[in-house]
């Protein structure tokens, strides 16, 4: 008997063309599931839909979109055990990059059809569910300024020139950060608390890697006195990401603690997930193997070794026995 689930497409999402997009996903997937297929409107929104699925019973929920119909689809499934798919197709794809899902709707789709799921944390922010992370500073004003029509025309880079912006406007502000077991009080310009974040959310990178199913929130604290100090931050942020280090800078800081409360002062934005939910104080706490997803059997690994492509390329291989 065939598998069953309920996919729920943006028909606006990413910059493809949907229609041929949506014709891709049920030619790899009905052969073996049988699709009940909704689509997201301006009204009636993934996590809507997603909810309704949850009510119905369904066997799995399948999300078909950028960021935004991911995490409000992956809202509604936490905590209920039904297995969750993700086939990306956004501009960013920072929801599947975080949580180590491919982002080509092929890979996605294998992903899906071989069935292998792993629990992995979530967490919830003032009472909203958060899968990625929360940020106050200016990741909450990056997001803020890259808005759909800029993501539409210049796709990530939108997001890169936010970014730039918004660092010509650094403020600093006072918080207190308490802990199940430490209250820490600081000056930053940017706190970020990550349950999961892809090697893009540069202003999540204070710890050696984010591990998504240990229980624990990781924060990092960014707190650089002038400009120039937080464009060095920032680089050296994404230098750690890249290569799977801890920051090592006195104005960035970074712990883990199962859940957390942040004030400051003054008030400041709040993005979580991707979408602005309001000002601080927030209060996160981590929900351990809150989420259900179909992952990859075998985490796919960085190739080691990329040649192809070089002009004029030439390899040959030598073999020291013939020396
Ligand atoms: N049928 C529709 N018509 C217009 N807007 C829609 C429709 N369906 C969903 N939306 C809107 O799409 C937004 C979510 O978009 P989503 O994040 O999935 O894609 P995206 O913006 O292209 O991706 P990314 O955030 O990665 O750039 C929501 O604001 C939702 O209201």
């Amino acid at each position: 008997m065939n598998r069953s689930a309920c996919l729920i497409f943006n028909p606006v999402a990413g910059q493809g063309d949907p229609e041929q997009e949506l014709l891709q996903i049920r030619t790899l997937l009905e052969s073996e599931i049988d699709l009940d297929i909704y689509l997201t409107t301006e009204e009636v929104g993934a996590d809507e839909l997603a909810r309704a699925a949850v009510e119905r019973g369904v066997d799995a929920i399948i999300a078909s979109g950028g960021d935004g119909t991911l995490s409000a689809a992956a809202a509604a499934v936490v905590a209920t055990d039904i297995p969750f798919g993700i086939i990306s197709r956004g501009t960013a794809n920072a929801f599947a990059t975080a949580l180590r899902i491919p982002d080509t709707i092929e890979a996605a789709c294998q992903t899906i059809l071989q069935g292998f799921t792993k629990n992995v944390d979530v967490a919830y922010c003032n009472g909203l569910p958060m899968v990625l992370l929360a940020g106050i500073g200016f990741e909450a004003e990056t997001v803020e300024k890259a808005d759909r029509e800029a993501k539409k025309r210049f796709g990530i880079m939108a997001y890169i020139l936010a970014g730039i912006q918004q660092l010509r406007e650094l403020e600093s502000f006072d918080v207190e950060i308490e802990t199940e077991d430490k209250i820490i009080k600081t000056t930053a310009s940017a706190v970020t608390v990550a349950n999961a974040a892809p090697p893009t959310s540069v202003l999540a990178q204070g710890p050696a890697g984010i591990i998504y199913d240990d229980g624990l929130l990781d924060l990092t604290i960014v707190a650089p006195a002038s400009k120039a100090g937080a464009i060095a931050a920032t680089y050296h942020l994404f230098q750690t990401a890249s290569s799977g280090t801890a920051a090592e800078r006195d104005d960035i800081g970074y712990l883990r603690a199962k859940q957390v409360k942040i004030t400051t002062d003054p008030p400041q934005k709040v993005v979580l997930d991707g979408e602005m939910i309001g000002t601080t104080p927030i209060e996160v706490e981590c929900v351990p193997a809150g989420l259900r997803i179909f992952v990859p059997s075998v985490e796919e690994t960085e190739p080691a070794e990329k040649l192809e492509g070089l002009p004029n390329l030439s390899i040959e291989l030598k073999n020291p026995s013939e020396e």
